[in-house]
């Protein structure tokens, strides 16, 4: 079993419309399996309202299933002696960096959550120095996160999560209020925690071109999953990422393109000719 685990997912609301006086059971998730196997990272995709973050946080213990299961390194969320433990391995960064960080300066804001669940001084700063270099922050450890940038800032808080050793984190669309570089750091970093600290990652991205290099992506559609694989396999299939709303990245809609033009493949096309030349024969 992967450090994450869903069975059955189902999760209800109800949905309430004063003007058209409807009240009526809607399903946000409807019958999820997933398994996420530990050390990887898996992107998902899916047009808005289509459940990626009920998804996150059921994963994070936050909203708890109407029917079925998750489990997080083993322990059923619905489980109530087992929430903070949950919440402490499976770690959440969400889409606005403000809402996260508290403190006035950044390693006062680092050492926050390690500090409300009693950790000793020294260790709380030991993880601090960790969390900091880790998402390439340790300069900036004296500042104001109100001086940074929106980057720089969602780095801070995923030291934030970093400090609390999760084995997993799971990042609602991290990079929505960020520029193109901000994007670019962000996305590097959350790269660099699942290789080299060996952190599984969630990332939730409208973003196709930052699930080019995940481990798998898994794509959601009205609250299901409609289609799990490899970037690659994934990618192939233009016509129906579409169908489900969703761009694909630029580099295969130009494969795509010449393909079905019947233009041969051009080498050197925006630094990705690898992965085209592995895209095109499915395409
Ligand atoms: N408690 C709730 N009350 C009302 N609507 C809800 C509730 N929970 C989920 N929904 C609805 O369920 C659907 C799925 O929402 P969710 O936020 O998970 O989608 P999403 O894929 O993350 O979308 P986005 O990309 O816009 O963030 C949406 O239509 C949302 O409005």
């Amino acid at each position: 079993m992967g450090i994450v685990k869903t069975a059955r997912l189902i999760y209800e609301y109800i949905r309430h419309d004063e003007e058209e006086k409807i009240k009526e059971v809607k399903r946000a998730i409807d019958g999820v399996d997933l398994d996420i196997e530990d050390g990887s990272f898996t992107a998902i995709l899916g047009h808005n309202g289509s459940g990626k973050s009920t998804l996150a946080k059921h994963i994070n213990g936050l909203l708890l299933p109407t029917e079925g299961t998750v489990w997080v390194g083993e322990m059923d969320t619905k489980d109530d002696d087992h929430i903070w433990d949950v919440r402490k391995t499976a770690g959440m960064v969400f889409q606005n960096p403000d809402n996260q960080i508290i403190g006035n300066i950044v390693e006062e804001d680092v050492g926050f959550g390690p500090e409300n669940i009693g950790i000793s001084t020294e260790e709380i700063w030991k993880r601090v120095d960790e969390s900091l270099k880790a998402v390439g922050m340790t300069a900036y450890r004296k500042q104001s996160p109100n001086k940074l940038s929106g980057g720089q800032k969602q780095r801070v808080a995923i030291a934030g999560v970093m400090a609390m050793r999760p084995r997993c984190i799971i990042l609602d669309e991290p990079t929505a209020m960020l520029d193109p570089n901000g994007r670019k750091e962000v996305i590097r970093t959350i790269r660099q925690l699942n290789r080299s600290e060996g952190i599984t990652v969630l990332l939730i991205t409208h973003y196709m071109e930052e699930a080019i290099d995940a481990d798998r992506i898994v794509v959601m559609d009205d609250g299901r999953i409609v289609m799990d694989g490899r970037p690659k396999e994934i990618f192939a299939g233009v016509k129906e990422l579409k169908a489900y709303g969703l761009d694909v990245p630029q580099v295969t809609e130009l494969a795509f393109q010449l393909k079905e033009a019947g233009m041969p493949l051009p080498d050197g096309i925006l630094g990705r000719e690898e992965l085209m030349k592995e895209l095109l024969p499915l395409l």
